[in-house]
């Protein structure tokens, strides 16, 4: 994590907000394209959903959080609605093969 700027300004605290909200987004852009091409690999709806490797992000994603003194409870809601998604559009795919 970057060092946290105390700022003197409402429109600084907006300007670095914006900054990592737009990094966000290009990650998760970038997760979601990563994620696409792990549906080619699969060979059954069991394997998109890939419960075991569920499991094994949230857990890895909330010790994560604890080291970055996130709150863990957050992170893990941000990662269920984007796994939800992203196994959602994976058997959109998987289904068209
Ligand atoms: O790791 C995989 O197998 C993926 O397809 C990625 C991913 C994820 O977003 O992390 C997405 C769908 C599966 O439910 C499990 C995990």
């Amino acid at each position: 994590m970057e060092p946290i700027h105390a700022c003197e300004s409402l429109d600084e605290v907006r300007a670095n907000i914006d900054r990592i909200d737009a990094q966000l987004v290009d990650l998760i852009a970038e997760r979601g394209a990563y994620v696409t091409q792990a549906a080619q690999f699969k060979k059954s709806a069991d394997g998109v959903k890939a419960p075991a490797r569920v499991n094994a992000v949230i857990a890895k994603v909330r010790g994560l959080a604890e080291t970055s003194h996130a709150d863990p409870d957050l992170v893990e809601a941000v990662w269920r609605t984007m796994i939800e998604h992203f196994t959602k559009a994976e058997m959109k795919d998987f289904k068209r093969r």
